[in-house]
């Protein structure tokens, strides 16, 4: 079943890029199926107010619950068969990485929740949270203005797992995350550019010295910059993997 993805947002044209490149090709080719709703439509008042003055005090304004509601009781049920999977992005939610996408990506329906200003009334999470599976997710530890630019970068983490979606899936298979370390350099022609060579491994044909070679390089790198990956890793691999070198 294609992977249909539902974005509400007050701000639809910040998901215009949506409709370009790997994402835009695979709509066409019918991978993908993605609609982008104004959240203000589902507003009753003439300035279409989506916002108001938090109880209790603060500063900032607080989304109202009556337009969400709306909004996802309509775009929760335009889909009849499939059950939609909320996607909440914003700074508490629990950590998105590769694992998430790959998880996500097995859904046939995600309805990512756009909020902006100090955040959305919480009623509208137990409201809907009641009705269907809904999980908050987090790009990182700090703050952007609204989830937009979260679910741009959800939406092409999760679309480009998608059979079909990019070209070479063998790529898929050699990145960064995936397998709990991070990816090797590269190296392209020239074989020699600014007086710096490629390393002659590369160059050599031998295939297990350069699988050796890559492998080596990804704890190095993963050591250097991500330790937290690497005791993950090393746990996955029993712990002999930092002895083997
Ligand atoms: N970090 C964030 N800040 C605001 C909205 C969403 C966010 N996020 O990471 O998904």
């Amino acid at each position: 079943m294609t992977l249909r993805l539902d974005v509400v947002t007050i701000f639809p044209d910040y998901l215009a890029p949506l409709e370009l490149s790997l994402i835009g090709r695979a709509r066409r080719e019918g991978l993908l199926e993605v609609h982008v709703h104004d959240l203000r439509d589902w507003t009753a008042d003439r300035h279409r107010t989506v916002d108001d003055t938090p109880y209790g005090g603060g500063a900032g304004m607080v989304m109202r619950p009556e337009p969400w509601g709306a909004a996802l009781d309509e775009v929760c049920r335009s889909a009849p068969g499939r059950t939609p999977h909320l996607v909440v992005p914003g700074p508490g939610g629990d950590p998105f990485t590769q694992a998430t996408a790959h998880r996500l990506a097995t859904q046939d329906w995600l309805v990512f929740v756009c909020g902006r200003y100090e955040g959305i009334d919480e009623r509208v999470f137990e409201e809907f949270g009641a009705r269907y599976p809904l999980s908050v997710l987090s790009l990182g530890d700090y703050v952007l203005n609204g989830g937009e630019v979260a679910v741009l970068a959800m939406t092409e983490a999760v679309a480009r797992l998608v059979p079909g979606v990019i070209g070479n899936e063998a790529s898929l298979d050699e990145e960064s995350h995936t397998g709990g370390l991070l990816e090797y350099p590269v190296y392209t022609k020239p074989p020699v550019w600014r007086g710096r060579e490629v390393p002659p491994v590369l160059l050599s044909g031998h295939h297990g010295q350069i699988a050796a070679w890559r492998q080596k390089q990804r704890l190095e790198r993963t050591a250097r910059r991500r330790p937290d990956l690497l005791e993950g890793y090393l746990d996955g691999q029993g712990g002999t993997a930092a002895a083997e070198g």
